[in-house]
């Protein structure tokens, strides 16, 4: 690395989280590659300045050399729903996509690794809020697949001396400026209460109200886009030769499906329709973080850890995407 600066591929930076990182590894002075293949990210959430190149992480040999200090890995497919229908196409994009990668890594000399791992490799929590050394039991393929590459990056760690962090997101939500969550079909909460506040949607459905939490609602831990970006910076800095550091990033607060609705509403001051549906299959009741590894070993502190400030980012997103307000 020359001075302070660095020189970072990151893989799925035409996606919701790494055109975010990306953004902010341009905005601290490093030269950014993204490497994305365009499958479910799109050409225009690369920020400029960054170099693109439209291409699969199976390839990643024809393009890593080193020049790079270090790989931001966030290509890969993450819905839960389809990885149980089809387990084959996480498996092979999933895990195979990241072997090739970090053979890749290896024959060009690039030792460190930044690796999107989920709050998905826990599965049901015996205790919350989840610390790393809980029980890993995914409930699903998506999550089977993100511990399977953990496992990977910690042999690799041990044998070949890899520099690594595995950073285990809760629920990702809000946006940065121009860069926000657009997944297609969309199945996460907050954007999908904000199409209900836009009109673009009838109404939401509360899947399930029978679950053993204060008003039967599921309850998750909502981190800010923003928030997980500075904790991949700080990650690249903490990454230490032979080791794997895996840390939780949320920020311990959890909050009901209805609490979140309740609060789309008072930000975006729309109304917002709710119907009951049945449970959503693999959902566990709760999922807060235990942050304390990632402030101990990363120094980090999330600073947007208030729910009306992440969703009032989202709905600015939401709204300059559907070009209302314009
Ligand atoms: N969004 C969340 O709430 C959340 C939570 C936990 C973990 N994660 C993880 O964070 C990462 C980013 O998630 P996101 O929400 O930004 O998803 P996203 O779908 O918006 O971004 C993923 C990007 O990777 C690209 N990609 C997929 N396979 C590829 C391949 N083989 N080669 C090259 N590019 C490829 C896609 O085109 C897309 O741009 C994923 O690894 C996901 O599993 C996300
Ligand atoms: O229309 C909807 C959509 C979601 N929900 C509920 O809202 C909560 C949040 O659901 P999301 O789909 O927004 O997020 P998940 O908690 O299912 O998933 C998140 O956490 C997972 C870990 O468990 C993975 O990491 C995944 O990528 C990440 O988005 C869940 O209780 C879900 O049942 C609804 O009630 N109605």
């Amino acid at each position: 690395m020359s001075g302070r600066y660095g020189k970072y591929l990151v893989t799925g930076g035409a996606g919701y989280v790494g055109s975010v990182v990306a953004a902010h590894l341009l905005e601290a002075g490093h030269e950014v590659t993204v490497l994305d293949n365009l499958s479910t990210g799109f050409r225009e959430g690369v920020p400029a300045g960054a170099e693109f190149i439209e291409g699969d992480i199976r390839d990643a040999a024809k393009w890593l050399d080193p020049s790079y200090d270090a790989v931001l890995h966030f290509a890969a497919f993450s819905q839960v729903g389809e990885s149980v229908v089809q387990p084959e196409k996480y498996w092979e994009n999933n895990v195979g996509g990241t072997m090739a990668l970090i053979a890749a890594m290896r024959s060009a000399g690039v030792r460190k690794l930044v690796f999107s791992s989920t709050a998905a490799t826990y599965g049901e929590p015996e205790e919350v809020p989840i610390r790393e050394s809980a029980p890993t039991a995914p409930t699903n393929p998506y999550g089977a697949s993100k511990l399977a590459v953990d496992h990977m990056i910690t042999g690799e760690c041990a044998a070949h001396g890899l520099a690594a962090v595995s950073l285990r997101y809760f629920n990702v939500a809000g946006a940065y400026g121009q860069f926000g969550e657009r997944h297609d079909p969309e199945s996460h909460l907050i954007p999908l209460v904000l199409q209900v506040a836009q009109g673009r949607r009838e109404a939401i459905s509360v899947f399930g109200d029978d679950y053993p939490t204060p008003d039967g609602t599921c309850v998750r831990d909502y981190i800010h886009v923003a928030d997980l970006a500075e904790a991949h910076l700080l990650a690249v800095t903490a990454a230490k030769t032979g080791e794997h550091l895996i840390c939780n990033l949320g920020n311990g607060n959890g909050f009901s499906v209805r609490e979140v609705i309740e609060t789309v509403r008072q930000v975006t001051g729309h109304p917002v329709p709710e119907v009951m549906a049945p449970r959503r299959g693999g959902d566990p009741a709760v999922l807060v973080a235990s942050a304390d590894n990632a402030r101990e070993q990363l120094g980090w502190n999330p600073s947007r850890a208030d729910l009306a400030g992440i969703v009032a980012d989202a709905w600015a997103f939401a709204q300059r995407s559907s070009g209302a307000g314009e």
